[in-house]
């Protein structure tokens, strides 16, 4: 299976945010989205993006992923400015919805990219095989998205995300609409395939115990207007090295206090004082 890793001569850093604001124009007025953002995440490095609802988070991996501009401040990607970063095609992106296109099979799909960018059939065919193995749906190539249940779709469009092989995933609360279980599962699976690509996340996510168990830093944005209000290194070994069981260990309870306690902070409450508005603190 092919695998992808940053290479030794690469840039160190994936993404750098510097002094980001956005200021969104409404009839009500002004909307400031994000206020004098600043954050890098390294190359392989997993970071999750945590706060209230209407903090930002989504506005802030738009801005990354060049579907929106900063009013200032500037974004690089891997040492490009990130509208350069997107031509050059350096980073995946995955929604909350699948987004698959119902009328192409599973291998279709995840073959899409490489098709618009030109890549031969045979190139194409070998790759989606490689992908399939690594999500676990070799079984499904033929079937259509509508014949797969929410969390198998899911992970097609993870598939067709890493198709062009990314040392960048962009990726907004993608187990957001699954079940419980199927979301734990898919989260043990994202582990293990960044394990394999070795790719850097900017993941967000309304969980704390899904950021927790995925990520190597959890940042905590305040209310809107989003800021970093604090940044909380999780410390729980590499992807290689997280199992089901670390959801059951004392260090991951300590970590999901931490973060929740940020929260709460941010949100302007005592520390374990009830919940943030929008974050799901179980
Ligand atoms: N295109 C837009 N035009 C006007 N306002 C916008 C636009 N996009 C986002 N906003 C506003 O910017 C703020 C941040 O929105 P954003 O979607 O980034 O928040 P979020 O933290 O991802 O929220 P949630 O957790 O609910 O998904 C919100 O107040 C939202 O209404």
């Amino acid at each position: 299976m092919r695998v992808q890793s940053q290479p030794p001569s690469g840039p160190a850093v994936a993404v750098e945010v510097k002094n980001v604001t956005r200021i969104f124009a409404a009839k009500s007025g002004e909307v400031t989205a994000l206020s004098d953002v600043s954050l890098d995440v390294a190359a392989g490095e997993f970071v999750s993006l945590i706060g209230p609802s209407g903090c930002g988070k989504s506005t802030l991996l738009r801005l990354i992923a060049d579907l929106d501009q900063p009013t200032s401040g500037t974004i690089d990607v891997f040492g490009k400015p990130a509208k350069a970063a997107r031509e050059a095609q350096d980073y995946g992106i995955a929604f909350q919805q699948a987004g698959l296109l119902p009328w192409r099979s599973v291998q279709a799909n995840i073959e899409l990219p490489l098709e618009l960018h030109g890549q031969g059939k045979g190139a194409r065919a070998a790759r989606a095989k490689e992908l399939l193995a690594l999500v676990g749906l070799s079984d499904f190539a033929g079937h259509m998205p509508g014949q797969l249940s929410g969390g198998m779709q899911q992970r097609v469009a993870i598939a067709r995300s890493l198709a062009e092989s990314p040392s960048l995933l962009l990726m907004d609360e993608p187990f957001g609409a699954l079940d419980e279980m199927t979301r734990e599962r898919l989260q043990t699976e994202l582990l293990r395939i960044r394990a394999e690509t070795n790719a850097a996340v900017v993941f967000v996510t309304h969980s704390i115990p899904e950021a927790v168990y995925l990520s190597d830093r959890v940042v905590v944005m305040s209310p809107r207007p989003g800021r970093v209000e604090r940044i909380i290194d999780v410390a729980l070994g590499s992807a290689k090295d997280r199992a089901e069981d670390l959801r059951e260990e004392t260090q991951f309870f300590e970590r999901v206090a931490a973060v929740r306690d940020a929260l709460h902070i941010a949100h302007g409450d005592a520390p374990a004082s009830g919940g943030a508005k929008g974050v799901d603190i179980r």
